[in-house]
């Protein structure tokens, strides 16, 4: 079975501005040793007003954390006013970008269509997607939340070749968990998660499908991130909230220490 590095990723969704992204970045990296980054892979997807603040400290400070957008226009340059393009974020060497949030789907009307287009835009320029993929509640109250979340899978990945699927990065994130305190139980986490895997393979093949990292979003905290992280198709976490408080974040880096609650 191939080794997957677990990613914690953080999704500061519309919050701290360049100077307070500096100090917080700074708090983590200070709170995080070497041995953290040997265990798990650590990342901040940031506002794009903070994406120059955060590359300088990383850059300067020769800092292990990866950082990334929370979003990217499917075009790469011209008459697209408000939007940034994959090539203005690869100049900032962002290593992902998230794609097809549920908020963006929610508030900027984003389908499948268009997240399959920002899905080849990022590859375009070398940057790695963080699929966002999910079911709001009705969908779960209904019992297709499998088949929804495959859809919309199904949809991102069109027409993207197997050499840039390998490196995706698939967060679940059922939407009735985001923000809301209640995160799924491990086991929702693995059914999706699991599913995923197998629609990846069948898509592509199964050592592709088995080195692709799918992650949970919806909730994370230390005290549920170690029984989530036990699951063997849940390779880390998508956190909101959460990632805010860097020494709550630092503790789900460290699920391992935590009980499995
Ligand atoms: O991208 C992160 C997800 O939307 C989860 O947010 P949350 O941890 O605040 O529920």
């Amino acid at each position: 079975m191939t080794e997957r590095l677990p990613l914690m990723a953080g999704n500061w969704k519309m919050n701290l501005n360049h100077l307070e992204a500096i100090q917080h970045t700074q708090k983590l990296a200070f709170a995080l040793a070497d041995k953290d980054y040997e265990a798990v892979e650590v990342a901040v997807l940031t506002p794009f007003t903070d994406l120059r603040s955060v590359q300088t400290l990383v850059d300067g400070d020769k800092l292990k954390i990866k950082y990334g957008s929370q979003d990217i226009s499917a075009h790469d340059s011209g008459a697209y006013t408000g939007e940034v393009s994959g090539p203005m974020l690869a100049k900032l060497k962002c290593t992902y970008a998230a794609i097809g949030h549920s908020e963006r789907r929610q508030y900027h009307g984003e389908n499948e269509e268009i997240v399959n287009a920002k899905v080849k835009a990022a590859y375009r320029s070398g940057i790695t997607p963080i699929l966002c993929v999910g079911e709001p509640l009705e969908v779960r109250k209904a019992g297709t939340h499998v088949a929804h979340t495959l859809a919309q899978l199904d949809g991102a990945l069109d027409g993207v070749p197997a050499s840039d699927a390998e490196s995706i990065v698939v967060a679940y994130e059922p939407v009735w968990a985001i923000g809301t305190g209640e995160v799924a139980t491990p086991e929702d986490a693995q059914e999706v998660c699991a599913a995923i895997r197998v629609r990846l393979a069948e898509l592509y093949d199964g050592e592709l499908a088995s080195k692709v990292r799918v992650l949970y979003g919806g909730s994370v905290k230390a005290s549920s991130a170690a029984g989530l992280m036990a699951k063997p198709d849940v390779d880390g976490a998508l956190i909101g909230g959460a990632s805010l408080d860097a020494d709550e974040f630092v503790r789900i880096v460290r699920y391992r220490e935590q009980a499995v609650g």
